[in-house]
């Protein structure tokens, strides 16, 4: 702590020449004591400092200090009247003081550039250290560098500044009292003075510390947030140590300035001491002081001046303020006025809209009850009729589903009276028969009634054959092939839906919602009838051939039925056709004594309306054939025909046949099942007695498959095929519904096959067809087709048919066919005329035909012999 000075009420000279003698004694040693103390701490004890020092040691010679003590005390004892001497030691070592205060203030200075230079170098150093690591302290130290030579620049500039000479010292006049008034000022002044270098000395310390925790900081380095923070820390710092650093350097101008004013002080106690030896010199400086004064009211008038220049700005200012401020207020008026009218403006408006819009919200209330209005009307509406509709469908599929339940039951009712009637009637019957038997058994005449009742079934067969023949009805047998293999496997034999009820009935269960239907036929053939009994009911007909009469058999029915097995047969269980021709050779054979006979036979083919000659190898496309109307009847111009002697040719014909027809079919089973196969064999029986000519007409037809064409599901050349096959079998039905409903137009010509048939399907003609049924259950649709076509043709009757008769040249010819078959003919010994077809190749003789009706007339005519034997 500084010593405490107590300001004396009374001027004491002596107690005041002590305390300043030790204070000033205090002062020195303490300020020297830091000084060196500093210097040593901060390791900057250089020469200069040194040299200093030295001088001043040598400067305050330890010998003269009793002197100036005892000149203090003299002065002060009251020994000397004017302490001049005393004061003059006094305030020349106050001088020294001061210029060594100065002296440290410089040091201190140059201690500040020196730890601002090695600050510097430390911070170049670091900079090296972390370089790349830190490029951030690469940035922040050159500002640091800078800001450290800015603060080194600043403190050369006020070393520079620093008053050097005591010329400029003030001087004063002074009494005593004021000086020791300006002594006081001036312990005061080195207190506070010592004040200011014990916070410089603090601030000294703290600088070194921030420089060490600067260097310990940057020695992390590694860390870059770290180094960033430190370096951001540093700058901090820094700064603060700038701002002190200022105001450091205003306290010490302040200082120097009070030094000066010490200086200046000294320098007139100086003065003092020096005006008795020469007033001139209190004279200049009393001048200099005027004319300081006079500058200084000059500068204080032209500050007053200012001053007032510038309360007149205000002023001014002031009033532009308030003029600024009552326009101001005067437009806001004006603003609040245009806002209250625009407001009231737009009220209106807004008035007016919210009415506007209430109407409109009226009016779309109002239509849009009437749209619901109008709507509930027309759902109302819309509901009733669908109301109405649904109870209607409702009632209607009610009504249909009790009709059908009732069909279904009134069916089922009737079916099982049915049963029930032909039960209790076979009952009956067995029952009868069996009393019957038992009676004729015991009688022991049952042997003879069973062939009675056998002769007797025969001749109601025959009665019934000559009625038929009589009315010339087509014959319709029907045949149900077996089961196939792979039906079998398929499960089909238990739910046959075909069934034989007799010889003559046909079952056909209900299927597909259709009800069950009988069918009845001339002949019903079961899958287990052979080829043999079929023949058996045909054979018949072929003697008619014999007879003159035209026959037409054919095989009708979906494919796959059986028709070619029926015409054809399999190898070793031949057909209709092989079995009809060796009936007629047996037969010719047979009339071998009275007639000559001659068997031509031509195959033909009609696939796709187009007629092929199958005993023609080769192409077929350039010769197709046509139908024509000939004199005996219809005839294929251009038709290959052969003349057979045997069964032998028969076979070889027919196989050439099959094989051209092979040879231009892709698919053989295909083709056979799209295209009408006709084998006609042409017979002419002369009679030996009188040349009478019986000239019968076989066609043996086994015809394409019927199935209809949604079946076939045929598209393409398929589709024409299928149109072709149908055309073909429509016509043939058309035909037959024609005869059937006597029409007098029969349409044979729609198509090749029917026109050829025409002359066999009619007149003169008698015709056998063959229904083949499959009894497998897929095929139950087609089937039933099939027997509905065969039951129509069942129904037409052609008329009585009549053999083509020649009257030979012995005796008129009758020409008179019976309905059994049987014809009188006058047997003619001349040969016949051929009237088509070819020598055939093999050279065998030309068919002898009687040409036109006008030849046989010609013929009658010339006949001269009796007339022949009917038979
Ligand atoms: N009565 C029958 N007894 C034994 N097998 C038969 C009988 N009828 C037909 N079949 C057999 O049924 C199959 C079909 O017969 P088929 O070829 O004669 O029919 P389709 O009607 O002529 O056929 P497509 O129209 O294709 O010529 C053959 O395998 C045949 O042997």
């Amino acid at each position: 702590m500084p010593p405490q000075f107590k300001k004396p009420l009374e001027y004491d000279p002596s107690l005041a020449q002590q305390t300043l003698q030790k204070n000033y004694a205090n002062s020195d040693a303490a300020i020297v004591a830091k000084k060196r103390s500093l210097l040593a701490e901060l390791g900057l004890a250089d020469e200069e400092y040194e040299l200093e020092d030295e001088d001043e040691d040598e400067a305050l010679d330890e010998d003269e200090e009793p002197l100036l003590v005892n000149r203090a005390l003299n002065h002060t004892n009251g020994q000397a009247s004017r302490p001049s001497y005393g004061y003059r030691d006094l305030f020349g070592k106050e001088m020294e003081a001061r210029r060594r205060q100065i002296i440290d203030v410089k040091g201190y200075d140059q201690y500040l550039a020196d730890l601002l230079e090695r600050s510097n170098e430390q911070l170049q150093a670091l900079r090296a250290e972390q370089g790349l690591q830190c490029p951030g302290n690469v940035e922040v130290i050159p500002a640091l560098q800078h800001e450290l030579k800015a603060l080194h620049e600043e403190i050369k500039q006020l070393r520079s500044q620093q008053p050097s000479s005591p010329d400029t010292i003030d001087v004063s006049r002074g009494t005593n009292s004021d000086l020791i008034q300006q002594v006081t000022m001036l312990q005061r002044q080195l207190m506070s003075r010592d004040a200011k270098l014990r916070d410089m000395d603090a601030e000294t310390t703290r600088l070194k510390a921030l420089l060490v925790d600067s260097k310990a900081l940057s020695d992390v380095g590694t860390r870059r947030s770290d180094t960033d923070g430190t370096v951001e820390e540093l700058k901090h710092q820094l700064a603060e140590a700038k701002a002190r650093e200022t105001q450091l350097q205003h306290q010490l101008v302040k200082a120097r300035s009070d030094v000066a004013v010490a200086e200046a002080n000294a320098r007139s106690q100086k003065a003092v001491s020096a005006a008795e030896s020469n007033g001139d010199k209190v004279a200049a400086l009393q001048h200099q002081l005027l004319t300081l004064t006079v500058e200084r009211n000059k500068q204080v008038a032209d500050l007053e001046a200012e001053l007032h220049q510038k309360q007149v700005q205000i002023q001014q200012l002031h009033s532009t303020k308030s003029d600024a401020l009552a326009a101001m207020k005067e437009m806001k008026g004006k603003m609040a006025a245009l806002k209250s009218d625009t407001d009231a403006h737009m009220r209106s408006q807004l008035q007016n809209i919210q009415a506007q819009l209430d109407e409109l919200h009226a009016l779309r209330e109002a239509v849009l009850e009437e749209l619901v209005a109008f709507q509930s009307e027309i759902f109302s509406d819309k509901v009733l009729t669908q109301m109405t509709r649904m109870v209607r469908d409702r009632e209607i599929s009610r009504v249909r589903a009790a009709q059908s339940d009732l069909r279904t039951k009134l069916a089922d009712m009737e079916s099982k009276a049915r049963d029930a009637r032909e039960e209790a009637e076979t009952v009956r019957k067995e029952a009868e028969q069996a009393a019957r038997i038992l009676q004729l058994e015991t009688q022991g005449q049952i042997a003879h009634y069973r062939e009675k009742w056998r002769t007797e079934f025969e001749k109601r067969r025959k009665l019934h054959n000559q009625v038929l023949e009589l009315k010339g009805n087509i014959r319709v047998l029907c045949r149900v092939r077996p089961l196939l293999d792979k039906e079998r496997a398929a499960g089909s034999e238990g739910s046959m839906p075909v069934k034989v009820v007799s010889e003559e009935m046909l079952r056909v269960a209900a299927m597909e919602n259709k009800a069950e239907k009988d069918f009845e036929f001339d002949r019903v053939l079961a899958p287990d009838e052979g080829q043999d009994k079929l023949y058996e009911e045909v054979s018949a007909l072929i003697t008619s051939v014999l007879d003159g009469f035209n026959v037409t058999i054919m095989a009708y029915g979906q494919t796959g039925s059986g028709k070619t097995f029926t015409m054809e047969g399999p190898e070793g269980n031949p057909g209709v056709n092989l079995r009809a021709l060796a009936d007629l050779f047996k037969l010719a054979e047979e009339r071998g004594a009275q007639f000559t006979t001659t068997f031509t036979a031509s195959v033909l083919e009609i696939y796709n309306e187009q007629i092929y000659d199958l005993l023609v190898s080769g192409a077929q496309d350039g010769d197709k054939l046509d139908v024509k109307q000939g004199p005996d009847g219809m005839y294929v111009p251009g038709l290959k025909l052969e003349e057979v002697h045997n069964m032998g040719e028969v076979t070889s014909m027919i196989g050439r046949g099959k094989s051209n027809r092979s040879t231009f079919a892709t698919n053989m089973n295909e083709h056979s099942s799209r295209s009408h196969l006709v084998l006609s064999v042409y017979v002419s029986c002369v009679s030996k007695l009188n040349g009478t000519v019986l000239r019968g007409k076989l066609h043996l037809i086994d015809l394409a498959g019927s199935e209809r064409l949604s079946r076939t599901g045929a598209q393409g050349d398929r589709l024409k095929e299928a149109q072709a096959i149908n055309k073909s079998l429509s016509s043939l039905g058309d035909v037959i519904q024609a005869l059937q409903q006597r029409n007098a137009h029969i349409p044979y010509r729609n198509s090749k096959l029917t026109r050829l048939l025409e002359d066999s399907l009619g007149g003169n003609s008698k015709c056998v067809m063959i229904v083949n049924v499959s009894p497998a259950v897929e095929n139950v649709s087609e089937t039933k087709c099939s027997l509905e076509f065969a039951s129509r043709a069942r129904k037409v009757e052609l008329g009585r048919a009549r053999a083509n008769v020649t009257s030979g040249d012995f005796g008129p010819t009758m020409g008179n066919a019976t309905a059994n078959g049987s014809c009188s003919v006058t047997p003619s010994p001349a040969p016949s005329r051929p009237i088509s077809g070819r020598t055939t190749p093999a050279g065998e003789s030309s068919i002898s035909r009687v040409g036109s009706r006008e030849a046989m007339n010609s013929q009658m005519r010339r006949s001269s012999g009796p007339s022949g034997l009917g038979r």
